[in-house]
C-alpha cells in the first residue's frame, strides 16, 4: 500500500518536473504572438473572432505561412487563456471554421495601444535578456557580479550604451510599463502633485513618465534625467527638459526627486 502511494507520488513528481522543464514554452509562445501581431490582426477585424486562415493572411512578410504550425501555437495560447477558441460548426474537428478571439489578456499584446505590454514582452524574451537567466549557477559558484554581467561581460547599462538595438528595445520596454504605472500613480496620488513646483525623474528612460506627469500637471517644471545614451534617443516632449548624466555624480536640482524602477519612490527635498 505504502509502495503504491510512493510510486504515485513519484510519478506526480516526474510530471511536475516535465512541466517545469518546458515552462519557457509559455513565454516563447507569447513572444511569438507578439511578433506575429496576432492580437492586432484579430483587433483589426473589429475584434470579432476570426479563422486561422484570416490570421495567417495578415501576417507580415510571410507569403505562405504554415497554418498547421500556427494552429499548434494557438492551441497553447488558448490553453493559457490568451485567446479564445470557438467551434461554430458542431464538428469541432473542422479546423477551417474554428474562430479565435481576444481575451482580456491578449488586449495587453496590442501594438501601439496606450496600455500595451508588447514592447516589454519582446525585450524580456530576447536572447540578450534571456542569457543572464542561464547564469544562476555561475552566480552562485562565483558570486561577485550580476547574472547580466556573467552573460555579457559588462553591466546592462554599459551593454545598452554599446548596442543601439538593445538600447532601443530596453527603453521601449520600460516606456510601455511606465505609461501604465504612471496613470495608476496619477490617479491614486492625485493630490500629491498639486504642490510640486519642479520634479526630476531620475533614471526616467526616454521620458514617458515625465510626459504623463506634465500632461496632467502642466504647472510642474519637469526634467527627465538618464544616462547620455538613453537621453540621446529620447523624443522631444512638450514641457519636459531632458538631461543626460550619471546619477551617482550629480542630478539636476528640483524640489521633488522621482525614481521608479519596479516600485516608485517620491522623495521631497526639504
Ligand atoms: C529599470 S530602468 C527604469 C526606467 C524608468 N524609470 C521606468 O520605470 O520605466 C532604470 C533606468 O535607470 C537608468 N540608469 C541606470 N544607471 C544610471 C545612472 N548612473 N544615472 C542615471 N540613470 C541611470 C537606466 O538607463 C534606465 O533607463
Amino acid at each position: 500500500m505504502e509502495t503504491e502511494k510512493n510510486s504515485e507520488e513519484l510519478l506526480r513528481g516526474q510530471a511536475e518536473i516535465w512541466q517545469h522543464m518546458f515552462s519557457f514554452a509559455n513565454s516563447m509562445a507569447l513572444k511569438c504572438a507578439v511578433e506575429l501581431r496576432i492580437a492586432d490582426i484579430i483587433h483589426s477585424h473589429g475584434g470579432a473572432p476570426i479563422t486561422l486562415s484570416q490570421i495567417a493572411s495578415c501576417i507580415d512578410d510571410s507569403p505562405s505561412p504554415d497554418i498547421p504550425y500556427l494552429a499548434r501555437i494557438m492551441r497553447l495560447l488558448v490553453r493559457k487563456n490568451i485567446f479564445t477558441v470557438h467551434h461554430p460548426l458542431s464538428d469541432s474537428s473542422s479546423s477551417e471554421s474554428t474562430l479565435y478571439g481576444l481575451t482580456h489578456v491578449s488586449r495587453w499584446l496590442l501594438h501601439g495601444s496606450d496600455l500595451s505590454l508588447a514592447p516589454m514582452i519582446l525585450m524580456e524574451n530576447h536572447p540578450w535578456a534571456v542569457a543572464p537567466w542561464h547564469c544562476f549557477s555561475t552566480c552562485v559558484k562565483e558570486g561577485g557580479t550580476s547574472a547580466f554581467e556573467k552573460a555579457h561581460g559588462r553591466d546592462v547599462w554599459d551593454f545598452a550604451s554599446q548596442n543601439p538595438e538593445f538600447n532601443n528595445m530596453f527603453n521601449d520596454g520600460m516606456a510601455c510599463t511606465a505609461r501604465i504605472i504612471t496613470r495608476a500613480i496619477l490617479t491614486g496620488y492625485k493630490d500629491g502633485f498639486g504642490c510640486i513646483g519642479s520634479l526630476v525623474d531620475v533614471g526616467g528612460g526616454t521620458g514617458t513618465m515625465a510626459a504623463e506627469i506634465v500632461k496632467s500637471h502642466p504647472h510642474i517644471k519637469t526634467t527627465n534625467f538618464d544616462l547620455p545614451h538613453v537621453i540621446a534617443t529620447a523624443p522631444l516632449i512638450d514641457g519636459v527638459c531632458h538631461v543626460g548624466g550619471d546619477m551617482f555624480k550629480e542630478i539636476p536640482s528640483a524640489d521633488t526627486v522621482f525614481m521608479k524602477v519596479t516600485l516608485c519612490l517620491l522623495i521631497r527635498n526639504p
